[in-house]
C-alpha cells in the first residue's frame, strides 16, 4: 500500500481521531455480533500501546442525520470495553465543547468513543464544516474503517484534508488481503450477492459481470431479478425501478458468457416471523400476499454446486433472512457448501454476512472475513475507495 500507516507517525501523546467501522448488528439493545469491533482492536491496542489518547468514531445505522435513541453507540461502548480490557469513556455527541472537555481529560493510552456520526446530517453530506469540527478534535486521523471506506463522509473522507491522515492495521491488511486474491483471480471466480441493500448492490453487478466466470444472486435482491423475468414477487423485498436494469444484467451476462444464477425456488412466509406460515414454491408461483425470506431446497443444491466447482468465491449478503431461524436455511447451505470446499479461496464480505458465519460456527473455515460488503465490492469492482484515497502517501 502506498499510503502511511499509523507505523510511520509518532503518536505518543497525541490525541487520535481514529475512525472504525463499529456497525455491528443488534438486537434488543445488545451487539449480537462482535467481529468489527475484534477486528478494530489491534490498531486500537497498538495506539494505546504507544500513548496516544484515542479518540474512536463510527456510524450504526441509517439515522439519516437525526438522533434515533436506539442507535446510540452505549452498548458497543460497553462491547469494546469488555473486549479490550480498557476504561472505554462514552459521550452523548461527537463533537464539539463537551467532547473536547472530556478529551482534555484523557490520560496517554486512554480510549473515549464518540456518539453515532450518522446523528449529524453533515457526516453523510461530506459537510466541510463538520470535517473540521471533528479534525478540531484531534492531531492525527487514523482510518481503520475499512466497512465504510467506500462512503466520502466527513468522518472517513473529509476530515483528512485538516490533519495528518494514515491508515490503520485492519485497514492495511484488507486492501492487502483482497489486493492479493482480486488482482489475478483464481478460476473459476464466482461472486456469491444476496442481502437486502438493493439499491447499493444492483450497480456493483455491472462491473462484476466484466470479471467473475459465475454470478449467484440470492437474498433480498433477487426478488428484483424474479420480477425482470416476469413473475410476480408478492410482499417480497423490490425495488421496482431497478427492475429493467435487472433484465439488461440478464442480457449481458448471456452476451458476456457469464453463468448466471439466482433461485429457482424460494421460501414464502405469511409475516416476517419465526411463526410465519411457510411454502416453498417455484419463483413463478409467489403468493400475492406472502414475501419470499430464502432460497429453497433446489436453489441451495445449484448454489453448492457453483460452489464446489469454484477456485475462488467472494460472497456478500445472505441467501435469506438468516437472522431467523426459519428463514437461514440458504444462507447456512452456502456457508457449509463454501466450509467443505477445501480447494476455493473464499472471502466473506459484510456485517451481516460476517455475522451469519458466525452464528453458524463456519468462521474459521472461510479463508478471508473482510468486515466490509460494499466496500470489498467496491474494491473488486477495481474503484477507488475515497476513504483510502483521502490517506496521505508514503
Ligand atoms: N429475502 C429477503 N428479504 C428481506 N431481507 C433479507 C432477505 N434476504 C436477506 N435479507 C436481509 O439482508 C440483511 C443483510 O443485508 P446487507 O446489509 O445487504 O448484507 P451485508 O451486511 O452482509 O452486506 C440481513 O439482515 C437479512 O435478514
Ligand atoms: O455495514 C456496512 O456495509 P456492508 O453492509 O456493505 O458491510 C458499513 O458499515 C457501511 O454502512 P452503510 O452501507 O450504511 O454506509
Amino acid at each position: 500500500m502506498n499510503k502511511k500507516s499509523v507505523k510511520d507517525i509518532d503518536v505518543k501523546g497525541k490525541v487520535v481521531f481514529c475512525r472504525v467501522d463499529f456497525n455491528v448488528p443488534m438486537k434488543d439493545g445488545q451487539v449480537t455480533d462482535d467481529t468489527r469491533i475484534r477486528a478494530a482492536l489491534p490498531t486500537i491496542e497498538y495506539l494505546t500501546g504507544q500513548g496516544a489518547k484515542v479518540v474512536l468514531a463510527s456510524h450504526l445505522g441509517r439515522p439519516k442525520g437525526e438522533v434515533v435513541e436506539e442507535l446510540r453507540l452505549n452498548a458497543v461502548a460497553e462491547k469494546l470495553q469488555e473486549l479490550s480490557g480498557k476504561n472505554v469513556v462514552k459521550t452523548d455527541e461527537a463533537y464539539g465543547d463537551t467532547v473536547k472537555a472530556e478529551i482534555a481529560k484523557l490520560e496517554e493510552g486512554g480510549v473515549l468513543l464518540l456518539e453515532n456520526v450518522r446523528f449529524y446530517p453533515g457526516e453523510e453530506k461530506n459537510d466541510p464544516e463538520l470535517a473540521k469540527a471533528f479534525a478540531d478534535l484531534a492531531d492525527i486521523y487514523v482510518n481503520d474503517a475499512f466497512g465504510a471506506a467506500h462512503r466520502a463522509h466527513a468522518s472517513t473522507e473529509g476530515i483528512a484534508k485538516h490533519i495528518p491522515a494514515v491508515a490503520g492495521f485492519l485497514m492495511e491488511k484488507e486492501l492487502e488481503v483482497l489486493g492479493k486474491a482480486l488482482s489475478n483471480p483464481e478460476r473459476p471466480f464466482t461472486a456469491i450477492i444476496g442481502g437486502a441493500k438493493v439499491r447499493d448492490k444492483i450497480g456493483v453487478i455491472q462491473n462484476l459481470l466484466d470479471k467473475v466466470d459465475n454470478l449467484i444472486i440470492g437474498g433480498g435482491l433477487a426478488y428484483t431479478f424474479i420480477k425482470a423475468l416476469g413473475h410476480d414477487v408478492g410482499k417480497s423485498l423490490l425495488e421496482e425501478d431497478k427492475v429493467d436494469l435487472a433484465k439488461s444484467f440478464l442480457d449481458q451476462a448471456k452476451e458476456k458468457g457469464v453463468n448466471f444464477y439466482m433461485p429457482v425456488d424460494v421460501v414464502v412466509a405469511d409475516d416476517f416471523s419465526n411463526d410465519a406460515n411457510t411454502q416453498i414454491v417455484s419463483i413463478d408461483s409467489i403468493p400475492s400476499d406472502w414475501e419470499g425470506l430464502d432460497a429453497g431446497p433446489k436453489s441451495r443444491e445449484i448454489y453448492a454446486d457453483v460452489i464446489k466447482n469454484s477456485k475462488l468465491v467472494i460472497w456478500n449478503g445472505p441467501m435469506g433472512v438468516f437472522e431467523l431461524d426459519a428463514f437461514a436455511g440458504g444462507t447456512k447451505a452456502v456457508g457449509e457448501a463454501l466450509a467443505e470446499a477445501k480447494d476455493t479461496y473464499s472471502i466473506i464480505g459484510g456485517g451481516d454476512s460476517a455475522a451469519a458465519v458466525e452464528k453458524f460456527g463456519l468462521a474459521d473455515k472461510m479463508s478471508h472475513i473482510s468486515t466490509g460488503g460494499g466496500a470489498s465490492l467496491e474494491f473488486m469492482e477495481g474503484k477507488e475507495l475515497p476513504g483510502v484515497v483521502a490517506l496521505n502517501d508514503k
